[in-house]
C-alpha cells in the first residue's frame, strides 16, 4: 500500500515511538494527525515538522486519550482537517505500577476507544474507505514482565483484543486491517521509569531483574521499530498479524489455535 496521500492518526505522537511513526509516515508520503497530552511536546514537534515537511503535513490536537470527548473531538478534527482518515495508530501508553488504574485506562481502555473510533469511521459499512489500525503493545504483551504486571496485562489486552477485533473485521467485511506492534525494549522515556521507585511502587526491588532482562535483551531505536510499524502499515496481506521487533530482529508471532476457526464454518451465517 502507497502512503502518498492517505491521512494517519498518531496517538502519543509528540515523542518517542509515536514521533518515529509520525516521522515514517510523513518520509512515506502521508499526512499525519499528531495527537498527544503533552501540549509543550506536540507544539514544538509540529514546529519541527513544519520545517521538514511543510506546514500543511500535519495538524497537532491537544488530546488525552482517556477522555473519550477528547478523542472523538480529534477524530473530528483530523476529518476537518484533511478530509479522510487511512490509517490510525493507538500508540499513547504508561508504565506505572503505582497509578495502575490510569495505566489501564491509557494502554488498554483508550486503545479499546480509538479502535471503535477508527472502526467507525473507516468501516466499508458506515461509508468508509476501509483502512488499517496498528496497536502498539510490547514484548510485554506476549510474555510476562514481572516488575510490571499491570503493565503486563494491559500489553496481553491490547494483543487479545486487536486479534479478536481483526477477526470481526475480516468476518463483517469492514475492509480495515487491525495489526498489533510488540517493540523490545526502546530507547525512549518510558525505560526510565525502570529505576523510578514511584513508578514501579511494590515492585521497585524487582528493578535489577528488569535491568539484567533489559542488558540481556539489548536497547532498540526507534527507528528500528519504526520500520516494523511502516511494514504493518504497508503490507495489505496482514490483518491480525503480530509483530515482535526485538536486537535480534522482527519476526512474526504464532499463537496456539484454541478457539476453532469459525469463519471457515458454513453454520455461521452473517
Ligand atoms: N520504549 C519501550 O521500551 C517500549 C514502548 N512500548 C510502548 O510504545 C508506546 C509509546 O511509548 P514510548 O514512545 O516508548 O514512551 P514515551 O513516554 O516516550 O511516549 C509516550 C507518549 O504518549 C503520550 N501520552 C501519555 N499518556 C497520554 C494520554 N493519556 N493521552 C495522550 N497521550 C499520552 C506522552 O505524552 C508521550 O508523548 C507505549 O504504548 C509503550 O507502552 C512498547 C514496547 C517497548
Ligand atoms: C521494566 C519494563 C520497562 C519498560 C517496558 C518497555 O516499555 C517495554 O514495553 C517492555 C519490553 C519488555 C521486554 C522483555 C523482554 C525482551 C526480550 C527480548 O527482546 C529478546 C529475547 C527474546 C525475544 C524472543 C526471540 O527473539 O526469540
Amino acid at each position: 500500500m502507497s502512503l502518498k496521500g492517505k491521512v494517519a492518526l498518531v496517538t502519543g505522537a509528540a515523542q518517542g515511538l509515536g514521533k518515529g511513526f509520525t516521522r515514517i509516515l510523513l518520509t512515506h508520503g502521508a499526512k499525519v494527525s499528531l495527537l498527544d497530552v503533552n501540549e509543550a511536546a506536540g507544539a514544538e514537534l509540529k514546529r519541527s515538522l513544519d520545517g521538514d515537511f511543510g506546514a500543511d503535513s500535519t495538524v497537532f490536537l491537544p488530546c488525552d486519550v482517556t477522555s473519550d470527548a477528547q478523542l472523538k473531538d480529534a477524530f473530528r478534527r483530523t476529518l476537518e482537517t484533511f478530509g479522510r482518515i487511512d490509517i490510525v495508530c493507538n500508540n499513547a501508553g504508561i508504565l506505572d505500577e503505582n497509578a495502575w488504574e490510569r495505566t489501564v485506562s491509557i494502554n488498554l481502555c483508550a486503545v479499546v476507544r480509538g479502535t471503535y473510533l477508527a472502526l467507525q469511521h473507516m468501516k466499508k459499512e458506515s461509508g468508509g474507505q476501509g483502512g488499517v489500525i496498528v496497536n502498539v503493545a510490547s514484548v510485554a504483551g506476549l510474555g510476562p514482565l514481572l516488575s510490571t504486571p499491570v503493565y503486563t496485562a494491559t500489553k496481553h489486552g491490547v494483543v487479545g483484543f486487536s486479534r479478536a477485533i481483526a477477526e470481526v473485521s475480516k468476518v463483517c467485511d469492514y475492509g480495515v486491517r487491525v495489526n498489533v506492534l510488540c517493540p523490545s525494549f526502546t530507547n525512549t522515556a518510558i525505560l526510565s521509569n525502570i529505576e523510578d521507585d514511584r513508578t514501579t511502587g511494590q515492585f521497585a526491588r524487582l528493578k535489577d531483574i528488569s535491568k539484567k532482562m533489559l542488558q540481556d535483551a539489548g536497547v532498540l531505536d526507534v527507528s528500528e521499530v519504526a520500520e516494523g510499524f511502516l511494514q504493518l502499515v504497508t503490507d495489505e496481506g496482514k490483518n491480525g498479524s503480530v509483530l515482535m521487533v526485538t536486537k535480534a530482529g522482527t519476526a512474526y508471532v504464532t499463537f496456539p489455535q484454541v478457539v476453532k476457526d469459525l469463519v471457515a464454518s458454513p453454520s455461521v451465517v452473517l
